[in-house]
């Protein structure tokens, strides 16, 4: 379901930190924001979750507005991952992706575990089900949260640096899981050359703004990218038409 940020102005406390945010994420697209530290990301995507409010703007699921749903309808609408990896509680794996089931409504306890199960086979960790989550490595656990975002059976999933903490392996396995499930992803990155690669639009932002959103070849273009980030680099498109990122390091 395609998600609109429409002018979206936010201030916490005193301190106003996005200033009419324009941004667009396509119906089954991967759509990627990336910026320097402290830009908004994050502030962006918690006001989609309610948890800041608006001072001005709106946000669009489908065309319909976000503004005065409960969590349970927002969790009907679309699932998040934080950059958060911890869990309090000694819940198994199964239980913390079982967790999604009551957003689907009355489930039978047979439907309820083939629809975790699924899940679990989807994120190809199946043989973690019986794990303690505490006892599970920081790429596991961000499997088994991508997991729970899956059974909550929802076309629309935000996820923040979900690549955080991750070996390169886990990166691309699980940026190719969200490509594969043609879902529309609303994803905060870092690393540039996964944006490049991975998102089909890219939202470049800086200082509580939308700088430029497009293709990635044409948002990180080597003047934006100097403007943004302070340092050289471009989008550059390889032999098989795939697009990578080249850095200059001094
Ligand atoms: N609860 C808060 N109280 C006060 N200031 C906040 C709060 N949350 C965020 N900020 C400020 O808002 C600005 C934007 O923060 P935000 O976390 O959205 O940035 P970000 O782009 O996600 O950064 P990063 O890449 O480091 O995760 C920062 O200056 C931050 O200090």
């Amino acid at each position: 379901m395609k998600i609109e940020y429409q002018d979206v102005y936010v201030s916490i406390g005193r301190t106003r930190i996005l200033y009419g945010v324009n941004l667009t994420a396509e119906s089954g697209n991967i759509t990627g924001i990336v910026g320097p530290n402290g830009c908004g990301k994050s502030t962006l995507i918690k006001t989609t979750l309610g948890l800041h409010s608006m001072k001005a703007g709106d946000i669009l699921l489908e065309g319909s507005s976000l503004t005065g749903l409960n969590n349970k309808q927002l969790a009907q609408r679309f699932a998040y991952v934080g950059q958060e990896n911890s869990c309090m509680f000694d819940f198994t794996a199964y239980e913390i992706v079982s967790m999604a089931v009551p957003i689907r409504g009355r489930l039978n306890k047979r439907a309820e575990r083939a629809l975790v199960m699924n899940a679990l086979e989807q994120l190809g960790i199946v043989h973690l089900r019986d794990r303690n989550i505490q006892n599970l490595s920081g790429g596991e656990r961000k499997l088994v949260f991508i997991a729970r975002a899956f059974a909550q059976g929802v076309d629309t999933i935000i996820l923040d640096e979900p690549t955080n903490h991750l070996d390169i392996k886990h990166q691309l396995y699980i940026l190719d899981i969200l490509k594969q499930s043609k879902k529309t992803i609303l994803i905060v990155l870092h690393d540039l050359r996964l944006a490049a690669h991975y998102c089909d639009t890219l939202y470049l932002m800086k200082q509580g703004n939308v700088v430029c959103g497009g293709r990635p070849s044409e948002v990180l273009q080597k003047k934006r990218v100097h403007q943004v980030f302070g340092v050289e680099g471009f989008a550059l498109e390889l032999e098989d038409g795939a697009l990578d990122f080249h850095l200059k390091m001094n």
